[in-house]
Order: structure tokens, then sequence, then C-alpha cells
């Protein structure tokens, strides 16, 4: 296979709810979409999932435009490649920038999957013909109206529900819920808003059975989450912390984490979030995979590394409904009483609606 042109657009697709994170409250999703073309005609899509703003990462929309252009796409461009996994080979030269890399590379992996004449879950070695997906609830102005939303996702059939917690918003909130849904598979997601010195509050989560605490403590470390560890009784699952099957093999070695959070775009890709999973599984430590608010490409891509044996815990890929009025691929995904159904399409199984992504677009330049 060989690249033979790359198209790179900016895409700003209106949320249908409000995205509030540290850094603020994002009304629309701002994101790099890439299509790339190989010799044949055969066309991939992969998704970047770099926010606006540095405020997940390090990484931007226009960081990764910057590495795309000038890095990735030249070192990629009409290169002579077999396998996907070559790719991430070919960008060793390039430090860190794993979202920019994982766009252009699960763009390859959809050619790939087309040209072996099977679907992306089959060409990453997936089984499943369904997943079973879980929904992320950001924080709410109060706690009724965070148990009036969580009420209807339960109702829709959602097996997990992950809420936000930060200081001032957590043990009472998850007593709430808890009280309210004793039944429900409920995790928090603390997005490095604690401290080591924080440990007796975080401690007090153990009481509400959760399956999960989510990256309480900062995004770059492994060493206090081990410390923190061994004071709960509630599992920690690494999201930010983890880049790479390196750091993976670290943080579990360490008892830092018992759960990690595959996230395609963190790690760098399909073939380091694969060779991730591999490793837990032998390790007997559960993944799930995590959600970007990415656009029908990007979650067609989750879907896909969703089949995978040790995606054992719900994931954060929800219906298509839930973030966009439209979403730029037909059908939309659609988790009903919690599964989604794996297209057995070739390539990612959804069709791209190339209109509605020129509707959406913004900026976009092609490289050849
Ligand atoms: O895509 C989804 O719906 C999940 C989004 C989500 O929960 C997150 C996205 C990015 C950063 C965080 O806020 C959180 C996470 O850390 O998983
Ligand atoms: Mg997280």
């Amino acid at each position: 296979m060989k690249i033979t042109e790359i198209t790179i657009r900016h895409l700003k697709m209106k949320l249908k709810d409000p995205f509030t994170t540290s850094f603020g409250t994002f009304e629309d999703k701002e994101f790099l979409l890439l299509e790339a073309k190989d010799e044949d005609g055969t066309i991939g899509w992969g998704e970047s999932v770099a926010f606006h703003s540095p405020w997940y990462n390090e990484e931007t929309l226009k960081t990764n435009w910057h590495i795309l252009e000038d890095f990735l796409i030249p070192l990629l461009l009409n290169k002579e490649i077999s396998h996907p996994d070559e790719v991430n080979k070919i960008f060793e030269p390039i430090r860190k920038n794993n979202m920019a890399k994982s766009t252009i590379e699960g763009a390859v992996w959809d050619i790939y999957a087309q040209q072996t004449n099977q679907s992306l879950a089959s060409a990453l070695g997936g089984k499943k013909d369904k997943i079973e997906v879980g929904i992320s609830i950001g924080i709410q102005k109060s706690i009724d109206e965070l148990v009036t939303i969580v009420d209807g996702y339960v109702k829709e059939g959602y097996k997990r529900i992950k809420v936000k917690i930060k200081p001032g918003w957590d043990v009472d909130v998850m007593r709430t819920l808890r009280q309210k849904f004793p039944d429900v598979a409920i995790m928090a997601d603390a997005n490095s808003a604690y401290r080591l010195e924080d440990a007796e509050l975080l401690k007090q989560l153990d009481e509400f059975n959760l399956t999960m605490v989510e990256q309480p403590l900062a995004s770059d470390d492994i060493i206090d989450h081990a410390t923190l560890q061994k004071q709960m009784k509630t599992p920690i699952c690494l999201d930010e912390s983890i880049h790479s099957l390196e750091d993976a093999r670290k943080a579990v070695e360490l008892g830092a984490t018992k759960i990690i959070n595959i996230k395609i775009g963190r790690v760098g890709g399909l073939t380091e979030a694969k060779k991730i999973h591999d490793y837990c599984e032998s390790q007997g430590i559960p993944v799930w995979c995590g959600g970007m608010l990415e656009s029908g490409i990007g979650r067609a891509h989750n879907v896909a590394l969703t089949t995978l044996s040790n995606f054992i815990l719900p994931g954060d890929t929800a219906s298509s409904s839930r973030y966009w009025e439209k979403d730029i691929i037909e059908p939309e995904v659609v988790a009903e009483d919690g599964y989604i159904q794996v297209p057995q399409t070739v390539g990612i199984g959804y069709k791209v609606n190339v209109d509605t992504v020129e509707s959406y677009t913004v900026d976009k330049k092609i490289y050849r």
C-alpha cells in the first residue's frame, strides 16, 4: 500500500450538551479529520482527538496540524508499506505527539482493512459482534440535575454510568447516586483533580462500591497512584498517565492501576492500543475504551477496538445522537439497551457522508 494523497479538514460540530472541563465549557467540538487515499484510490479515514485547547494534554488541533503537515505526512506519503503496524516504526523519529500520529495511522488501518476485505474489528483480531457501552456525564449544576440525567441513561439501558468528580463535588454526589441507583455500575473520573494529601477523602469513596476511580492524581503520575491504591479498596483506573505499552507495564508492575482506560489517540494509534490490550490481558488487568467526544469516524475506530477480548468493561462509546444533531457517518453509531452492534462490512464499517463532512468543514488542505 502507498498513500498518495492526504486531505486534512478542520471540522466544527455543535455539541448537543455543552462539555465542561477544567478549562471551561465547550459548546462545539473542533477537531481534525484526515482522509487518506492510496495508489488504488482506496480511501481511509482517521480522526484527531486533540482538543482546541491543551487542557487534556499538551496536544491541540493546531499542534496536530503542524506535526502532520511538517513531519508525519512527509514521512509517510508515497512510502510503500505492507501493514499498518509499520506506521509507528516510520514515525519513530518524531517524539510524542501521539494524537497526531494516531490520526494518520487510523486512516491507514481503515485502508488496510478494506484492501484485505475485512472489517477493521477483524483486522485488529476482534471477535465480538456486539460491544457493551456506558455513558460519561459531565459535572452538573446540582445533584438533583445529575440524578435526573443518570436516571434517563439508566432507563436507556447504558451498562455503566461515569460521572466526573472534583473537590467539593465527590463524596456527597456519589452517596446520593448510590442511594438512588443501588444496582447500577457507577464509576468516577477525577481527571487529576486530587493530590496524595486527599487520600483520606478519596478513601471515603470505598463506601459506594464504585467499579473504579479514574485518574484521581496528576496526569503524569504513576508512583503516587501506587501509594494511593495501597490505601483504597476501589480500583484505580489510569487514563492520562498511560501513553504507551511501557507506561502500562510500569504502572501495572508498581501496582498503580488495576484497570486501564485505553484511548486510541492518547497512546498513538491502534497498533499501540492493541499492544497495551494484549499486555493487560496477560496480566489479568481489564481494559475499556475511553471516549474523547469523537465524531462517527473516531467512534467507529473505538467500536472496532472494543471487539478485542480483554475489553471486558463497558466503554465511553455512546450513541452518535448523544453528541450530534447529525453525525458524519451513515448509519450513525447506535447503542440499544447498552449494546452497539459491530458492523461487519469492510473498513470502519460506516459510510462517511462527505457532504455532511464538508458542511462542518471550516478549513481544509490537500497534500500529495
Ligand atoms: O466521549 C465521551 O463521551 C467521554 C468523554 C470523557 O469522559 C472525557 C473526555 C476527555 C477528558 C475527560 O473529560 C474525560 C475522560 O478523561 O475520559
Ligand atoms: Mg478520563
